[in-house]
This record gives C-alpha cells, sequence and structure tokens, in this order.
C-alpha cells in the first residue's frame, strides 16, 4: 500500500506522488506572521469542554503516538471562535525534532518550537462519521499548541511515562481518565485559518486554531518521546522516532485571522 514517511525517500518532498493534494491551495502547516494576521472583532472566543472526556488508549501508529478517545456523543467538544458547530474530539498526538533540532509544524515569523501537539476534533452536527468529516471542508477542526522546552511539564509525565508500552510500531495500550484540558495554556488567544492534515492523505479538511501561548515542557519529557520508534519490533532497524514534522507550506493567498 502507500508507505509515507518522514525519510529521505518517503518524507514530505516525496508526498505528492501518491497524495497529488500535497500541492493544493489550502496545505498544512504554514508559517504564521503574527503582524499579517488580521484581527478579528468577531472572532469569539474558543471553548473547550474536555471535562468529561474519556480517553481510551495510547498506540504508537508508526508516524506519531496517539491518544484516542470515545467519540460517541458529545462529551468533549471543542466551540466558538471560527467554528459554526461543536467539534467532537477524536484523538491528540504530536509532531517534535531531534535533539536541539525544531520539530513544530507550524512556525511564526519563521521559527519554529521543539514539538507541536494536535488536537483532532470532527464536525459531528453534520457529518456522520469521522472518516467522512475527514474528507470535507468544513470536517475537522485541530486545535494546535505549540510546546518549548523549558521547566518539566506537572501533567504531561501522565504520557510519558506509558511511553515505554508503545515503543514500536504496531502498539497499543489502555490509557483512560486523562484529561487533555491539563495540556492546555493559561491563555486561549489564537490564530486560525483553513488547511489541511499535515500527513497523508492530506485532506483539505481543517479549521485550524493555533494557540499562541506554548506550554512548556522539559528536555528529559521531550526525550522520551524520542526513545518512541517509528519501526515494529520484529524490525531488525531500530528507526527513532523524530523529526516526524511537515515543514510549512505555500500560504497560496490565504488570510489568517487573529483572535486578539
Ligand atoms: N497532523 S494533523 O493534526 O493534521 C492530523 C489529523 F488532523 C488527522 C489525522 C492525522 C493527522 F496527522
Ligand atoms: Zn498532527
Amino acid at each position: 500500500g502507500h508507505h509515507w514517511g518522514y525519510g529521505k525517500e518517503d518524507g514530505p518532498s516525496s508526498w505528492y506522488k501518491n497524495y497529488p493534494v500535497a500541492e493544493g491551495n489550502r496545505q498544512s502547516p504554514i508559517d504564521i506572521v503574527p503582524n499579517e494576521a488580521s484581527h478579528d472583532r468577531d472572532l469569539g472566543p474558543i471553548m473547550t469542554n474536555y471535562d468529561h472526556c474519556t480517553s481510551i488508549n495510547i498506540s504508537n501508529n508508526g508516524h506519531s503516538v496517539v491518544v484516542e478517545f470515545n467519540d460517541s456523543d458529545d462529551r468533549s467538544v471543542i466551540k466558538g471562535g471560527p467554528l459554526d458547530n461543536p467539534y467532537r474530539l477524536k484523538q491528540f498526538h504530536f509532531h517534535w525534532g531531534g535533539k536541539g533540532h525544531e520539530g513544530s509544524e507550524h512556525t511564526v515569523s519563521g521559527e519554529g518550537f521543539a514539538s507541536e501537539l494536535h488536537l483532532v476534533h470532527w464536525n459531528a452536527v453534520k457529518y456522520k462519521t469521522y472518516g467522512e468529516a475527514s474528507t470535507a471542508p468544513d470536517g475537522l477542526a485541530v486545535l494546535g499548541i505549540f510546546l518549548e522546552t523549558g521547566d518539566d511539564h506537572r501533567w504531561l509525565h501522565m504520557i510519558t511515562d506509558v511511553l515505554y508500552m508503545v515503543k514500536y510500531k504496531g502498539s497499543i495500550t489502555d490509557f483512560k481518565g486523562f484529561n487533555p484540558k491539563c495540556l492546555l495554556p493559561s491563555s486561549l488567544h489564537y490564530w486560525t485559518y483553513l488547511g489541511s492534515l499535515t500527513t497523508p492523505p492530506l485532506h483539505e479538511s481543517v479549521i485550524w486554531i493555533i494557540l499562541k501561548e506554548p506550554i512548556e515542557v522539559s528536555e528529559k519529557q521531550l526525550g522520551m518521546f524520542r526513545m518512541l520508534l517509528f519501526t515494529e519490533e520484529d524490525d531488525d532497524q531500530k528507526m527513532r522516532m523524530e523529526n516526524n514534522f511537515r515543514p510549512p507550506q505555500p500560504i497560496k493567498g490565504r488570510r489568517v485571522r487573529s483572535s486578539n
């Protein structure tokens, strides 16, 4: 099947061969230039309601580490801001760099961060399934949060402490009762623009909401992500999972709006 990755042969610069939309008009990530973003007075605040969210498991899909949620009802949603409906939380995952290397997907005035957290939500008001929503122009809303290195993050340990259980591609383990609210920064000020998935199939179905305030995590915590592998347990090649980020794509005339 379509094998893609982040290496020299199968990395972002070759994805267009199997996924021609890679050269489309609303691809992500992008470089955000704050003073070119238009401040939109009628852009209201973002509201996240993760209180009764139900994380199910954590897994290594060979591209990132993913925490999946029960999305059978509207208990964990994001709404407001640029969104016309509440969008249901489906999963979150991360992108990160190598040692000291940049690792975020979006950049701000050309500057990258050490990592980027993506909380993926889907429009269950308009679409019946996540799959259907993932191909619709207003199907997904992804909340992006930058991670910068600094102090230990008091709650990220909940995730880094179990990463050893999902070291290999295809591994999965229970991960219940985790509320991603604890990963949000204090300010919910954001930039928003219309874009795409940043991994194949690169569907142009994402309303991006990028928080301006990064969260701090320690170099040690970030290092734990780098002990994950892209490869399966029985694979004699041990490829460390790092630099799993797509670089910024052409803005193609899109407008980035700022909450304020
Ligand atoms: N990176 S991303 O947030 O665009 C993303 C999604 F939204 C959905 C699935 C995979 C994925 F990687
Ligand atoms: Zn992502």
